[in-house]
């Protein structure tokens, strides 16, 4: 059981530059005020210590495994300083000579809890629109992430994570109360389905979704532009707090005790007809 079942959450909606120790600073310093603010659980974008362009994301990269992340580190100090629970958003990670979109879940003690690796790589083509193919950088993650922290079992997906909601189901039946997602969504997809995936998985589970974008660079040479927006979403599809496209902290409550109400108020668990349609991992996980 969580230590504390009501909660604030932080979804700070990080400016991204070029300068990566400028960019673990500014983390710091949002991770502080939020805590400072009451938050006890922060979230933090996708890529939020480098610009989020394939070209330069290697020559960024960091070796986690091997305690050469001076981003992580930052993470580990500041969460044991402020005895919180951190989703570090993502970093690029080297490993074995190969580069991975990896969030890392600090705990109060300063230590890693978790290590997720994007396990769904963005590929989309839509002519004179956007192309883009995150596989010919990074190598996609093998292993779904829950995670028992101080403030509950929280599922972990990065970005295009959030698109598959068999990921979410299978979150659900592992017990988790909140997902997390630390995401950059672009501008193309981000207008139309952006607010829809998030409800849509939160409403689909019954549990409560939390995404972390950096804010949108108006300027940004870079021709992925983010959508912003970062968000948290209710057990019943309620908006509870939510950024614009600009540099922002977001501030929460999360109440734990609303998932187990909203599960018993509509129990779609035992309404389901898993004798006409059932996803065999799922099933499996729900009945050991
Ligand atoms: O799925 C989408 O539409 C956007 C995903 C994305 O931008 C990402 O995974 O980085």
């Amino acid at each position: 059981m969580p230590q504390v079942a009501q909660y604030k959450i932080a979804l700070c909606q990080l400016p991204v530059t070029a300068d990566k120790h400028g960019n673990i600073a500014r983390a710091r310093a949002r991770i502080d005020a939020a805590a400072a603010a009451g938050a006890k659980l922060v979230v933090l974008p996708e890529i939020w210590n480098c610009p989020y362009a394939m070209e330069t994301m290697p020559s960024y990269a960091e070796d986690i495994d091997g305690g050469r992340s001076p981003s992580v580190s930052m993470l580990s100090e500041v969460a044991a300083a402020r005895k919180i629970t951190i989703v570090g958003g993502s970093v690029p990670e080297m490993a074995s000579g190969q580069l991975f979109n990896t969030c890392c879940v600090v705990g109060p003690d300063g230590e890693i809890k978790a290590k997720h690796r994007k396990l769904h790589l963005f590929g989309i083509d839509i002519p004179g629109d956007i192309t883009f193919r995150e596989s010919d950088t990074f190598t996609a993650g093998q292993e779904p992430t829950v995670v028992d922290t101080d403030v509950g079992r929280i599922g972990i997906g990065i970005c295009h994570d959030i698109r598959f909601p068999e990921l979410a189901m299978l979150y659900r039946s592992r017990g988790a109360h909140l997902i997390c997602y630390p995401s950059a969504f672009n501008m193309s997809t981000g207008q139309l389905l952006w607010d829809l995936m998030q409800k849509s998985r939160a409403v689909d589970n019954q549990l409560f979704v939390a995404t972390c974008s950096p804010a949108r660079d108006p300027n940004s040479p870079s021709e992925f532009v983010v959508w912003g927006n970062s968000s948290l979403i209710a057990p019943f599809g309620e908006v509870l707090a939510a950024a614009g496209h600009e540099d922002a902290t977001v501030i929460g409550e999360i109440d734990l005790s609303l998932v187990e109400a909203v599960r018993a108020n509509l129990p779609l668990e035992t309404q389901g007809r898993g004798d006409l349609y059932r996803l065999i991992d799922v099933q499996r996980e729900r009945s050991s």
